[in-house]
Parts: C-alpha cells; sequence; structure tokens
C-alpha cells in the first residue's frame, strides 16, 4: 500500500502556488437571507455549492463550519459531504472545523468521522479542541499521521474568551508557560523533523496582537481566524505572527461570503484579500 502525501507538504505546495488564504464556508442564516436564499436545505445547498464553485479552484483551502451544515440535521450533513467531495476534486485542501475532542476512546470515533480515508465527511484536516488534555488527541493524530491528513488544534483563538482558559498557569507548570503555549509546544514536538512543514497545526487568532512572548515555530502551519468580520486585517499578520508569519493560514470567512451569491464578486473580494495577505508577508 502506498504512503499518503502528508498534510503538511501538501498544504505547503498549496500555499506555495495560489497563495495561504483560507476562505470559510459558514452558511449564517443572515447570509442565506442576504443572498436572496431561504433558511432551508435549499438555500444552505445553494450556498454552499455557490462558493465551492467560485473558489475551490483557486484558494489553498477551503473551510466548512460544521456547525452551520449541522443545525439542519441528516439533510445539512449530506449536503456537508457533497461540499467536501466538490471542493477536494476541484483542487481545493479542506479544513473541516468541527472543533472536535473528547476522551480518548471517543476522539478514535471523530477520527474516523474526519480523518479515515473512504469515511463520508474524510476531510484533509480537521479543527480538534485540546481541552480534555492534549494526550486525549492522540488516536486523531495517529489516524492523521496514517491517512496522511493534519489537524489544527485550538491553541489561542480568536475570541476574547479564550483568555481564561488559554491564558490559564498550571500550578505545577515551570516557568509560568500557560496552556496556550503549552499546546504550542505539544504541536512543536509532533512536527520535530518533518519537511517541508508538519501535519499537525495551530489555531491562534489574527486578532490576538503581539504574540511574541509565545513561541510559534511548531514547525507546522498556524490557522488565523479573525480577519474581516472579527476586525483583524492582513496588515495585522507581521505584528501578531513575527518570523512565523510564512507558516500563518489566514481564515476569512464572512469578510469574503458577504459579496455573495455573484461568483465574480465572490471571487473578486478573495482575490483582495489575498493581495493584501500577500503583500503583507512579503514586506515581513
Ligand atoms: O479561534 C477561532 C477558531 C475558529 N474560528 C472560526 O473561524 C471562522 C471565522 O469566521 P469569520 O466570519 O471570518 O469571523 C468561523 O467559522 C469560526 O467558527 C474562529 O473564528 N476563531
Amino acid at each position: 500500500m502506498s504512503v499518503p502525501e502528508p498534510f503538511g507538504a501538501r498544504l505547503r505546495r498549496a500555499m506555495d502556488e495560489r497563495g495561504p488564504l483560507c476562505v470559510g464556508i459558514d452558511p449564517h442564516a443572515s447570509l442565506l437571507t442576504d443572498w436572496g436564499l431561504n433558511d432551508d436545505i435549499a438555500g444552505l445547498e445553494r450556498f454552499s455549492r455557490t462558493v465551492v464553485e467560485a473558489l475551490a479552484d483557486r484558494v489553498a483551502v477551503l473551510k466548512p463550519q460544521s456547525a452551520f451544515f449541522e443545525r439542519f440535521g441528516s439533510r445539512g450533513v449530506a449536503v456537508l459531504e457533497k461540499s467536501v467531495e466538490e471542493a477536494r476534486a476541484a483542487g481545493a485542501l479542506v479544513v473541516m472545523d468541527a472543533k472536535r475532542g473528547d476522551i480518548g476512546s471517543t476522539m478514535a470515533a471523530y477520527a474516523e468521522a474526519f480523518l479515515s480515508k473512504g469515511a463520508p465527511l474524510f476531510s484533509d484536516a480537521l479543527t480538534v479542541s485540546p481541552y480534555l488534555g492534549y494526550g486525549s488527541l492522540k488516536p486523531a493524530v495517529d489516524l492523521a499521521r496514517e491517512s496522511g491528513a493534519g489537524l489544527f488544534v485550538l491553541a489561542l483563538t480568536s475570541n476574547p474568551e479564550g483568555r481564561e482558559v488559554q491564558h490559564a498557569v498550571r500550578a505545577e507548570e515551570t516557568g509560568g508557560r500557560n496552556v496556550g503555549a503549552t499546546v504550542l509546544a505539544h504541536l512543536a514536538a509532533e512536527n520535530a523533523g518533518e519537511a517541508p512543514l508538519g501535519s499537525f497545526g495551530a489555531v491562534v487568532g489574527a486578532t490576538l496582537g503581539d504574540l511574541s512572548s509565545y513561541d510559534l515555530e511548531i514547525n507546522g502551519p498556524l490557522l488565523a481566524p479573525g480577519i474581516g468580520a472579527q476586525g483583524a486585517t492582513p496588515a495585522d499578520l507581521p505584528g501578531v505572527f513575527g518570523a512565523a508569519v510564512r507558516q500563518v493560514v489566514p481564515n476569512v470567512s464572512r469578510g469574503v461570503l458577504r459579496h455573495g451569491p455573484d461568483v465574480a464578486a465572490l471571487r473578486a473580494s478573495a482575490e483582495r484579500f489575498a493581495a493584501e495577505i500577500g503583500a503583507a508577508v512579503t514586506a515581513a
């Protein structure tokens, strides 16, 4: 059996060829309305198909937000499956934003659902939560390695509420390293020795300001949500990520999606963000 090419290598190539932008597929009810669609399964399907048609052949990564599909039950999940399949077929890498996390034995089942080759929702990478302990993610790490997939682990999230958990310092931790920094250290260990890029990334918000007190050099990708609707801009990236900016996969969801349903307008918006990101990274 041939060994699948690891996610990190596939992502590096996609970023080099297409630029690092990741666009979200987030079918908010309000966006469906703005697009002149009903907040129902037909609206969901049309929305998702339009985003895939507009962008899957040109951006490196599409990131469906599972919650917006799950709210329609099994029919919504069927739309999600189709979107993932079509986006991958058109050449985009798909990061499933489902933020799964549980005890190890249950985590194994989540991993099978999203990271097992041939699973209906198989995705190139999955967002996961380490807040049941980083070690609880081991089944997902193992399966991702086996199937050439990746993970993005929540380290320092873009929302202000994240601080109370992610900035906490364990009593037994020497040197005052906080929880977010500990997650980053686990990921650096996971990616050690991998080239050109490890497959185990961190989620680090673009909204967080100067992160120079963190070691962001994890030899893996840094998925950076928060640009657009949450207030961060592409120009903020070098100040937030410093030397690690070339490993950043900046995510924009509503900032692009609000330009739909016109395919050309969606593409133009993504191109503007991509150009601004490219300029910011080049100047860094
Ligand atoms: O820290 C995090 C982790 C994930 N997200 C997700 O990213 C998108 C952001 O959407 P915008 O419309 O660009 O604000 C969304 O799916 C979040 O669930 C995040 O924002 N922050």
